[in-house]
């Protein structure tokens, strides 16, 4: 994989991570063969371990659900070991993802494979704004800035306007996700966008008011 020459930096890319007919054999099963929530809009798949939102880990209650076949080969053996998420997701024309980063305490490594259709995906940081084409077969690893301290969306709308002023319409893009836990605590400390940090300050600020409380109570009692 090679890091793109842009800011975010942290952004490692790989073109043709698998071929056109691997891709078409795949989106034929997307199609045809998977059970997909029945709703409009973004739709997710799920397998290996579920995260537990209340817990902020992966949730013991819910079973492991193995790989299928057809995902196995699509697996990155970049780490050290196999992901223990991966999520498929389906994009309509005009869906999207809200700007966000993916949970630092939960997570450590991530990639995302493309496929289908095209889409423009937006890094954002304050009011820098940088967006990154999304080519079918393109596998995208986020590490670093883009991972941490940037949020990163993909906008709902059923175009998108590239540098060259084209105007693309949107198709049906499908995406897998792929997500390792995190061992040990994320230390990046970014406190507008790290869970870890965000706890950390909330645990200080309960230490505080506790104090003041106390401190209050003795000022009061003397
Ligand atoms: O669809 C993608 O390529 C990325 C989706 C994403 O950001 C996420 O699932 O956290
Ligand atoms: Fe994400």
């Amino acid at each position: 994989m090679e890091e793109l020459p842009i800011e975010p930096k942290g952004i490692l890319w790989q073109n043709d991570f698998i071929d056109a007919e691997h891709e078409a054999r795949l989106i034929s099963i997307f199609l045809n063969e998977l059970e997909w929530p029945d709703r409009p809009g973004r739709i997710s798949l799920h397998y290996g371990y579920t995260f537990d939102y209340k817990t902020f880990g992966l949730d013991p209650d819910i079973p492991y659900k193995e790989f299928p076949d057809w995902l196995k080969p699509l697996i990155p053996t970049t780490e050290s070991r196999p992901p223990e998420q991966v999520c498929l997701q389906y994009y309509p024309p005009g869906s999207g993802i809200p700007p966000h980063t993916d949970a630092h305490m939960a997570y450590d490594q991530l990639y995302a494979l493309s496929l289908g259709a095209p889409t423009i995906m937006q890094f954002r940081q304050g009011e820098r704004r940088v967006d990154v084409d999304l080519m079918p077969r393109s596998m995208m690893q986020m590490t670093g800035d883009s991972r941490l301290h940037w949020t990163h969306s993909i906008k709902k709308r059923k175009t998108d306007t590239l540098k060259d002023g084209t105007v693309r319409l949107r198709e049906n893009r499908w995406s897998i996700t792929y997500r390792w836990a995190r061992e040990g605590d994320c230390e990046c400390g970014n406190v507008d966008l790290c869970d870890v940090a965000q706890r950390r300050l909330g645990v200080e600020k309960e230490k505080r008011s506790v104090k003041q409380l106390a401190e209050k109570a003795e000022e009061t009692s003397s």
